[in-house]
């Protein structure tokens, strides 16, 4: 576990941009020649920006306002949509809730943060499993303010589930899969979006405390929105340093999570990230979060094809929704 939280590392030197419109409309060449591209960044760092989303403007604009509008109420007011108990994953999780450098057996101070977490739109019918319907398919509790927040939040969670199976098809012919081969493995995602809010800080941090510490995202694949023009996001390289994430107006910056990397026996990898905040006084940064996240009852299990002649699968079979739950659940402070 890199541990030099101080460095001011430079950014990112030809951060790779991939335009999904250009693959869409590629032909099966075309396709095959931009898939290997998005195989070769995915062996290396597996983070790239999207252009070319087609996720509407005044989609994006709308709930990162209404987010923004939510972290600006008063404390009690956003404590009203409290997640109900530690571990609860959606609703309003407060400042010194969450360390995500736990998910990593690090044990640090708490992230300075605080987040709005929603789930699924809706539950498939006649999903009756009992952890799914109380972890998963738990309610998102809405906030009362501002008005047409949840409005504005399902629009984008649902641009977002569009793009990450775009974005899945994309994943499949870089692994000269048939493109379809994820579709039935997406199609009841049990995937959340997170607002975020790094609040503007003055005091220096405590020992090891960042605005999100260093680890791995969980599932398929994360899509960010880094708040434009803002610092702070920061991947550990292969060459073992760490690089910011440059900012990329337009575009969605994605990586992908531990699942993509056992699915593919680590031949993707799911890169160390952060978020620091520069000296102990650095401004107010907002960010979404959306994370892709296999159907519940999903087995990952290595994709043959990504095994190499004589090689074995690194990883026993897991289940997308319970190592999704237990990934979660090791990052938030246990109740007092
Ligand atoms: O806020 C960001 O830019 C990244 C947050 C992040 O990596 C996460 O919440 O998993
Ligand atoms: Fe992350």
């Amino acid at each position: 576990m890199p541990s030099d939280l101080s460095e001011n590392p430079a950014p990112a030197r030809n951060f790779p941009i991939f335009d999904l419109s250009r693959f869409e409309q590629a032909d099966a060449a075309g396709r095959r020649a931009l898939g290997a591209e998005v195989d070769a960044i995915c062996r290396s760092t597996g983070f790239l920006a999207i252009s070319g989303h087609s996720v509407p403007r005044p989609v994006i604009d709308a709930v990162w306002r209404k987010a923004h509008a939510f972290f600006d109420l008063p404390a009690e007011v956003k404590e009203k949509a409290r997640a109900p108990y530690p571990g609860y994953p959606y609703g309003y999780l407060g400042p010194g809730v969450e360390a995500l450098a736990k998910s990593k057996g690090q044990d640090t101070p708490p992230d300075l943060k605080e987040s709005f977490n929603g789930g699924p739109l809706s539950v498939p019918e006649g999903l009756d499993d009992a952890q799914a319907l109380a972890f998963c398919y738990a309610a998102t509790i809405w906030p009362e303010e501002p008005a047409g927040f949840r409005a504005a939040w399902e629009a984008y969670y649902r641009a977002m589930e569009d793009l990450a199976g775009r974005i899945m098809r994309v994943f499949a012919a870089a692994l000269d899969l048939r493109e379809t081969f994820f579709d039935k493995t997406i199609d009841r995602p049990v995937s959340a979006l997170r607002a975020l809010n790094y609040p503007q800080t003055h005091v220096a941090p405590q020992p090891g405390q960042l605005r999100a510490g260093a680890h791995t995202d969980y599932g398929s694949l994360t899509i960010l929105l880094p708040q434009p023009g803002s610092s702070g996001l920061q991947i550990f390289t292969p060459e073992g340093d760490w690089r910011e994430v440059p900012p990329l107006d337009g575009a969605f910056v994605i990586n992908i999570g531990d699942l993509m990397a056992r699915w593919t026996n680590d031949r993707w990898v799911s890169t160390l990230h952060r978020v620091v905040n520069s000296d102990g006084s650095a401004a107010r940064r907002q960010s979404l979060a959306f994370f892709h996240q296999p159907n519940w009852h999903q087995e990952i299990a290595c994709i043959p094809s990504c095994l190499a002649p004589g090689e074995s699968p690194r990883y026993e079979p897991v289940f997308s929704g319970p190592y999704l739950m237990s990934k979660f659940q090791a990052t938030v402070k246990p109740a007092a």
